[in-house]
């Protein structure tokens, strides 16, 4: 098994071309499009989900088998196809072209492979079991779904805005790092699930009460 490189890519307004039009090639066009490519889809046939985006014009849909000029301008490619000679020659137009390459059930051609993931607003939490089994590697994100509840999205958002405030308004490193971790607790992402109202006015508060202390 090949070694992987976690990384996370802004792909916003990048041109990605997802080739087949069935259940794996909608869910990968899915976290494309979560992710703000501009996606282009591929096949002779679709899901309902797809045909409703490309209605809506959130994907082009291309409904016709793929060619070889399909890719052209494309930042990355995913072939989806249930047809393992249209993957191949797929595969083969992106290698040429230096693209970012991903053939859904043939990891050896793949250069990517795309992790299950956790999303909570900005906080990704990313598996990948290196393709030995793309299935524990479900089973892992819903496990952790359960231990990362919806109040890490708004609980995140507060901690952007106060560490903003922290970074533009405390002058010593010591004390913003402090300040920091403490709002990096276990109460404070209990305050979130209690009092989701509340608890951005409470923080707010506890970092004046420290901003008293340094004047
Ligand atoms: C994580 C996830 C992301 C996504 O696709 O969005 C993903 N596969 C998911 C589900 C899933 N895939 C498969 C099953 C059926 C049960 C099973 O086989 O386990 C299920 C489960 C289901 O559908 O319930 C079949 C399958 N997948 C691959 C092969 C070929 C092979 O292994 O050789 C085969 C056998 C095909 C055959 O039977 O011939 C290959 C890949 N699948 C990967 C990713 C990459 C490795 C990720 C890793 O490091 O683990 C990699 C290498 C390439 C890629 O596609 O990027 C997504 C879960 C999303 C979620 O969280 O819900
Ligand atoms: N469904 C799964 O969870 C799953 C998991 C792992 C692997 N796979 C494999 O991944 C592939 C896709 O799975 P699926 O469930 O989405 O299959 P599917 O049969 O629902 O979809 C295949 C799609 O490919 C399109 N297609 C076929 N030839 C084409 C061509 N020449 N150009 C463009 N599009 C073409 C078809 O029109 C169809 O939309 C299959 O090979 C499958 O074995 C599926």
């Amino acid at each position: 098994m090949k070694p992987l490189y976690a990384m996370m890519v802004d792909i916003t307004g990048r041109r990605c071309l997802v080739v087949g039009g069935g259940s794996v090639a909608e869910r990968k066009a899915a976290a494309l499009l979560e992710a703000g490519a501009l996606v282009k889809v591929v096949s002779p046939s679709a899901t309902p989900l797809i045909q409703k985006w490309a209605l809506l014009g959130r994907v082009e849909w291309k409904n016709r088998p793929y060619a070889p000029t399909d890719g052209i301008g494309c930042f990355l490619v995913i072939a989806a196809t249930d047809d393992n000679q249209t993957n191949e020659a797929i595969y083969r137009d992106a290698k040429e072209r230096g693209q970012w390459i991903n053939v859904v059930d043939q990891p050896e051609l793949c250069n990517f492979t795309v992790p299950s993931t956790v999303k909570r607003g900005p906080l990704q939490i990313a598996i990948s079991t290196g393709g030995a089994s793309p299935s524990l590697a479900k089973k892992i994100r819903q496990d952790l779904e359960k231990s990362f509840g919806e109040e890490y999205e708004r609980y995140l958002g507060l901690l952007q805005e106060m560490r903003e405030k922290v970074r533009a308004e405390v002058k010593d490193p010591r004390l913003r790092y402090s300040l920091m971790k403490e709002l990096v607790s276990d109460e404070w992402l209990i305050e979130c699930r209690r009092d989701p109202e509340g608890v951005r006015g409470k923080m707010l508060g506890f970092i004046q009460s420290h901003l008293s202390v340094q004047a």
